[in-house]
């Protein structure tokens, strides 16, 4: 186990044309948990989880990972110790795919066979075989297989931290399940704290330790297990997000 927490307090964040994308928010993510955020589009939870890697300034309150307020680190040092998966990915074009999941760990000057170990390691966890895809560019894959890349690339390093963004949304129904399934257990095994935005209900119950399902301003309306939220949700809000799953 080696994750560390993730502190929200009194986090708000106003952008210069007045919206406030994070009202107040205060929330923990615990060690090792792998924590959901739910809610209606524009709600906040993409801003939420890009304040805490610095993509997104806030505006006040604190945030800390690992009991360090992340505004006191410099931001290109934060972000090589937290892993980040979105949905489109961003792999660098002209890097072949081993290139790209070495990224970081170049960057932190391991040794090129520490390295080469590292990624063949990783990719093979999410089901690509490095003699196949290692040397392929990320032209050459599918949308799926690009997505797979990116989640390896982010692991490359066993970051303490990973915040994903819709990560497995380019993944068809069918490969998706199977990479969901894939990525619980390295993260378990990892002992690696999560923090995940996603649209899909059944994602999360399958994923999170908990889910925080969010109002407009990045209201936590509820948090709790899966059974929780879906079972017992606390009001008609949550009751509504939630009836997509019971159905
Ligand atoms: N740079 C920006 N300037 C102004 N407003 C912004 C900016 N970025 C986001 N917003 C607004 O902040 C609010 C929260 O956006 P955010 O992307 O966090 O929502 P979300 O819950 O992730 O939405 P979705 O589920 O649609 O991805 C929205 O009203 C959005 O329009």
């Amino acid at each position: 186990m080696h994750g560390m927490g993730i502190v929200f307090e009194h986090t708000r964040k106003s952008f210069p044309d007045g919206t406030v994308a994070v009202a107040d928010l205060n929330l923990e993510v615990k060690p090792g948990e792998l924590l959901a955020l739910v809610g209606p589009s524009g709600c906040g939870k993409s801003t939420t989880l890009r304040m805490v890697n610095r993509l997104v300034e806030p505006t006040s309150g604190v945030i800390s990972v690992g009991g360090t307020d992340v505004l006191s680190q410099d931001a290109v040092q934060l972000r090589r110790g937290i892993g980040y998966v979105i949905q489109n990915v961003g792999l660098f074009p002209h890097r072949t795919v081993a290139q790209n999941v070495a990224t970081v760990p170049g960057l932190l000057g391991w040794d090129s066979q520490r390295t080469g170990e590292r990624v063949d390691e990783l990719l093979s966890l999410v089901g690509l075989a490095p003699a196949t895809y290692g040397s392929r560019y990320p032209h050459e894959l599918s949308g799926g297989e690009r997505q797979r890349v990116g989640v390896a690339r982010a692991l490359a390093t066993e970051p303490p931290v990973l915040l994903m963004d819709e990560p497995f949304g380019a993944v068809d129904p069918q490969g998706r399940r199977r990479l969901q399934k894939e990525f619980a257990q390295i993260q378990r095994d990892l002992g690696t704290t999560v923090m995940m935005v996603t649209h899909d209900i059944r994602e999360a119950a399958l994923l999170a330790d908990r889910i925080a399902v969010f109002s407009g301003g990045a209201v936590v309306e509820q948090i709790g297990t899966p059974q929780q939220v879906t079972e017992a949700p606390v009001n008609a809000f949550v009751a509504d997000f939630v009836a997509d799953f019971a159905a």
